[in-house]
């Protein structure tokens, strides 16, 4: 089933509860299934939306491979899930206590049903999904072709936030308005942004969407103050059903710019159109926006994007080299994803110079030339002094046990998790080998190791709580390796 075949979400879901009454019990049923709808499909993921963060959380840990196998068992194949919160409703714009909010004279004319699908997806056929062609209706600076859904690789770091802009992407204003993702840079978020952009107006065709960096924004507003000529742009502003807005950190420092922004929130979020916004920071970290405005931001949904983890840097690589037809070994491949680790526009840029260089050479790119051209690139990071000692100590201390105790025999359940997570964690952050790991381990072998890995890369995809504990673990044991060194 792939995403751009037919899919019908409902149905799906409907017979995957049918199987569930003969798995779960009809208290579990009630308590935790029927107020969980499916809010989307993509690369073999369904997205749930659980009523509230307890419920997901409940869904998550204590039923999580018994819905995924319901699933795969309706969808015919195997398939993953995820489990968001549907978006809490948003404030009356009565309770806005700002007064000087424009007035629905003021707004956008914008009018009729933009949301009119392009046709019930079910219906499609061999139609192509609509993040298979970029579109080509955004109002204001074009999007990026290349930042569409399809060429988004999901990894643990970025479910949630891939989920929630998927759901507004399908559904916008419906779903969580506004979308806050914030994320370090080079991650992805300027391609989820523009990839909700791509998707929702290939979905409904009469929508208005507008990208705009926040500086584009301060740009047009001086010019606008400048020749007198406001209303034209916020028309242009009011005037679209779906608004992305990047880099919104750079408005903190713009006193003005921050309350034309706010006017334009306000007249959308009133309008019932949809706000995306990207940051570096989350709201509570921006010192110098003024509280309404952070207040309005933390209305709908705040979702973060992590550094990739080894596997997914490796899958984006992947997916690049097939993109730009490149041919790159895999040890080469290997390499570079272990070198680069915290910023995926530095990954793919690693790609690039080791291939351009092997190209200009008139040779491949071998490993002996991947190593000299990123060596001058990216001189030898602080992962590298990370030992497979200090994970253990650390991962032992974490977990409230001894090193002895973590490298034992002895498989009572909290012991096994710590000491996978440790493998894992070894594998991520050192340069060594599977049998190498496994016998600092006490002497296991390779494949457990390689078991281990795959086990907690599957599971952190799956339940956040493992996800965190394993980015908390890591900053802990980064920090000691810093101080040490
Ligand atoms: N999950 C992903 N899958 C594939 N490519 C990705 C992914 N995340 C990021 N990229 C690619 O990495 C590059 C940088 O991403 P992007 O510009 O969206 O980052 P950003 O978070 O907006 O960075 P900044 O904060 O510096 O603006 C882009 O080429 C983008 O396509």
């Amino acid at each position: 089933m792939s995403d751009a075949a037919v899919i019908d979400l409902a149905d799906l879901w409907r017979r995957s509860l049918e199987h569930l009454q003969h798995e779960l019990t009809g208290a579990a049923q009630r308590t935790w299934l029927a107020e969980t709808e499916p809010v989307g499909f993509s690369h073999g993921t369904v997205y749930l939306a659980a009523p509230h963060p307890f419920a997901r959380e409940q869904l998550d840990l204590r039923y999580g491979d018994t819905l995924r196998s319901a699933l795969s068992h309706a969808a015919g194949e195997s398939v993953e899930v995820v489990i968001t919160v549907r978006a809490a409703p948003a404030p009356e714009a009565s309770q806005s206590p700002d007064a000087s909010a424009p007035s629905d004279a003021d707004r956008s004319p914008a009018d009729g049903p933009a949301l009119e699908p392009r046709a019930a997806r079910s219906e499609q056929g061999s139609e192509p999904g609509p993040e298979a062609f970029p579109s080509q209706q955004t109002a204001g600076p074009p999007l990026n072709d290349k930042y569409t859904f399809d060429r988004f690789v999901i990894g643990a770091s970025n479910r949630f936030a891939h989920a929630a802009a998927f759901a507004v992407a399908e559904a916008p204003a419906k779903a969580y308005n506004p979308l806050f993702v914030y994320g370090g840079a080079g991650l992805g978020k300027t391609h989820l942004l523009q990839a909700v952009g791509h998707y929702a107006v290939n979905l409904y065709p009469r929508l208005r969407v507008r990208y705009v960096t926040s500086e584009q924004f301060t740009n047009e507003f001086i010019d606008a103050i400048s020749n007198g000529r406001q209303v034209p742009f916020q028309r242009r502003y009011r005037d679209v059903e779906v608004l992305l807005i990047d880099d919104v950190q750079f408005l903190a420092t713009r006193e003005r710019t921050q309350e034309e922004f706010f006017h334009t929130f306000n007249a959308l979020h009133n309008a019932e159109k949809q706000i995306v916004i990207s940051s570096d920071r989350p709201p509570k970290q921006m010192g110098q926006l003024e509280e309404r405005l952070r207040t309005r931001f933390e209305w709908g949904l705040i979702t973060d994007i992590q550094p990739p983890d080894l596997e997914t840097r490796l899958a984006i690589l992947r997916k690049k080299s097939a993109q730009e037809h490149l041919h790159v070994p895999p040890e080469v491949l290997e390499l570079i994803a272990n070198r680069i680790s915290s910023n995926i526009r530095e990954l793919e840029g690693a790609l690039i110079r080791v291939t351009a260089f092997a190209s200009l050479q008139g040779t491949e790119p071998t490993l002996g030339l991947a190593q000299t051209v990123l060596k001058d690139l990216f001189p030898e990071t602080s992962t590298n002094e990370v030992s497979v000692s200090l994970i253990m100590s650390e991962t032992a201390r974490y977990f409230g046990m001894t090193v002895e105790e973590l490298c034992s025999s002895s498989r009572t359940r909290q012991l096994v998790n710590a000491r996978q997570v440790a493998m894992y964690l070894a594998r991520e952050l050192t340069d060594l080998s599977l049998p190498k790991i496994g016998d600092a381990f006490g002497g296991r072998d390779h494949s457990t190791v390689m078991h281990a890995n795959r086990k907690v890369a599957g599971l952190m995809k799956e339940r956040h709580a493992l996800y965190d504990q394993v980015q908390e673990l890591t900053s802990r044991i980064k920090t000691s390796a810093q101080s040490a060194g």
